[in-house]
């Protein structure tokens, strides 16, 4: 790129020469003595990339404000799906939850780390659900590996209708079972409990009804020519252990030496000399046979994220994404990277480059590498999916004592607390709403240890600062970039209320979100299903609206709408900015 640019930054920028007063301690202007309102910092784009005008900033005074203009290349946003466009223009939609803590803990209070609830048997009614969102749940996660397809399309059916009647924004992440080893479905029973010494079977027999008892089967064809005796198996990453005492055809005898309960459909992984072995399972495919239909269950019924367990190298997401692409013109499905394997570690950056987003999923991860890896190798996936901008979940385990006790232990508060100072996204519960006993409760724990956590740290203002490279490809893509950094630390050094992002796709909003601001974040976006989308991004509060290219208007129309709800007031300061015009405007509600 030869054209030099003057990208501006807070350092570059020349503000009018009018004095303003230093963030107070309350780091709220006094409306009176600045006047936001009327600056405008604008990044308008030429339509010839190769124009020889050089980029100009120019900040021009128009009374006690300042207005800016910023040329470059043409910024190319993709419309989206016309079809899930509301056409209603006069109205707002935002989640009655948010709603109702905005009106009354003000913009500070607000959550800015995302909660996914996985649903089973003691979530799925529509009450259950309900309170569920009503208790903050961002997304609800379906696990394929449990349940019938029949039973996952009730699930959604109902939070969607949720959505429909009562204004959530629930989105639905579709998880993938994944062809790693694990065993059968227990013949319907909610458990085994295997005690010390026993002699079990794990078999790659099939048993239809009936189950003979300390019978496992394995859903591997090779499990008994692969494992040897003498091996270590572990069951659910070391939740119980096995030693292979003798192989029977296709049974394989072992004495349990590490007593505990067996879940249905459990992962099984076994080690010989202290590694894990990886024989001709290794060959298993990413996307089983049985995945690929559940793929294109999920995407029948439109759903708004895809999660793909053991991805072991990108090469499969970028597969995966254009099937997708191909089969779903109309809506647009994220692709979740699951990071649980050994080789989706040794290919980390590029499985999340390709991805939407990724999941540290450590209770598989934890299986195949020595738990006290695990630690470190989340904090690594964490920091590479901000510096690429991509969601991040971090999940498994969170608050496991949760499944049976109505209060967590303190080193599950520690946990939560860890993965919400990293800034990861999205928390995940998994047995904890799918099956156990406390689901609401477990929720509410992970609601306000991040809430308090988050505060905590704006206080103390421990983040350290991160490093974030230029993600996209393009010259505009670039603009955005530095648009949203600049708006971010704009936004924390003057101490407004909340940034406002329009956003057709989203994208300009994620920029915005991976800059981690002291603020919460209005991320406005016509279509349902990008808003949806946006519920799984950290910091980010996604409102549907109708919006022009007029941003004067946007600003207004949405000023109005927001105060007739009691969302904001007169006098909060907001910084704007937005994918149609790419600029940043700091304002005062009128
Ligand atoms: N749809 C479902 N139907 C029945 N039980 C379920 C369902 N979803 C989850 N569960 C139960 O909740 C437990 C925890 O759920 P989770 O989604 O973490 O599954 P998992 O088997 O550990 O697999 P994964 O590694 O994919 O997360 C499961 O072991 C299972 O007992
Ligand atoms: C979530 C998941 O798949 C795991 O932790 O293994
Ligand atoms: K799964
Ligand atoms: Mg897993």
């Amino acid at each position: 790129m030869s054209r030099s640019l003057h990208i501006f930054t807070p350092s570059n920028l020349t503000f009018p020469k009018q004095p303003y007063p230093k963030p107070s301690s309350n780091r709220r202007f006094p409306a009176t003595t600045f006047s936001p309102k009327l600056i405008s910092i604008k990044a308008s784009t030429s339509s010839d990339p190769n124009s020889s005008t050089s980029p100009q900033v120019l900040i021009s005074n128009n009374g006690t404000g300042a207005s800016g203009i910023l040329s470059s290349t043409p910024q190319d946003y993709d419309t989206p799906p016309s079809q899930s466009i509301i056409s209603d223009s006069s109205s707002i939609e935002v989640d009655a939850v948010t709603e109702v803590e905005l009106k009354e803990n003000g913009f500070r209070s607000t959550r800015r780390t995302k909660l996914v609830c996985t649903i089973g048997p003691a979530t799925c009614g529509f009450e259950e659900l309900e309170a569920l969102a009503v208790g903050g749940m961002n997304v609800a996660r379906i696990n394929m590996c449990h349940g019938t397809r029949e039973w996952h399309r009730r699930v959604i059916e109902r939070v969607r209708r949720l959505n429909e009647e009562k204004g959530f924004a629930v989105a639905i992440m579709m998880d993938t079972e994944g062809s790693e080893i694990h065993m059968g479905d227990l013949g319907g029973a909610s458990s085994a409990k295997a005690e010390d010494g026993e002699i079990w079977t794990f078999s790659v027999r099939a048993f239809d009804s009936h189950r003979p008892e300390r019978t496992v089967n394995v859903n591997y064809d090779g499990f008994a020519e692969d494992v040897k005796v003498g091996d270590e198996l572990l069951v659910d990453g070391g939740m119980v252990r096995f030693e292979v005492m003798e192989k029977i055809g296709p049974d394989v005898k072992c004495r349990c030496t590490d007593p505990g309960l067996m879940l249905p459909r459990a992962n099984v992984t076994f080690w010989r000399d202290g590694s894990l072995v990886r024989e001709r399972n290794a060959m298993l495919p990413t996307i089983s046979s049985k995945d690929w239909l559940d793929i294109d269950f999920g995407i029948s019924e439109g759903v708004d994220f895809i999660a793909i367990s053991f991805v072991k190298s990108a090469e499969v997401i970028t597969h995966l994404k254009s099937y997708i692409a191909a089969r779903s013109r109309d809506s647009d499905i994220a692709v979740i990277a699951k990071i649980e394997s050994i080789d989706s570690l040794k290919n980390l950056e590029e499985i999340i480059q390709a991805s939407d987003g990724a999941m540290v999923a450590r209770g598989d991860l934890g299986a195949q590498i020595p738990l006290e890896q695990v630690p470190s190798a989340q904090q690594n996936i964490v920091q590479i999916c901000r510096q690429l901008n991509k969601p991040v979940i971090v999940a498994s385990q969170l608050l496991e004592s949760m499944i049976e006790y109505p209060t967590p232990t303190r080193a599950e508060v520690a946990d939560v607390s860890e993965a919400v100072r990293q800034r990861a996204d999205a928390l995940m519960l998994s047995g904890e709403s799918a099956m156990g006993q406390y689901p609401e409760k477990a929720l509410a724990v992970l609601r306000s240890v991040s809430v308090r956590i988050e505060k905590w740290w704006r206080e103390e203002k421990c983040h350290e600062a991160m490093e974030l490279p230029v993600v996209g490809s393009s010259f505009s893509d670039s603009i955005s970039e530095e648009i949203c950094i600049s708006a971010a630390k704009m936004a924390n050094n003057l101490g407004v209320d909340a940034l406002f992002v329009y956003t057709k796709t989203g994208h300009m909003a994620s920029l915005l979100s991976r800059c981690r601001p002291d603020c919460p974040i209005f991320a406005f976006t016509s279509t349902t299903s990008v808003r949806r989308r946006l519920n799984l991004q950290w910091g980010l509060i996604p409102f549907r609206l109708s919006f022009s290219d007029d941003m004067e208007g946007n600003l207004n129309k949405t000023f109005s709408l927001l105060k007739a709800r009691g969302m904001i007031k007169s006098g909060d300061l907001v910084i704007a900015v937005s994918d149609i015009l790419q600029s940043i405007q700091v304002l005062t509600v009128p």
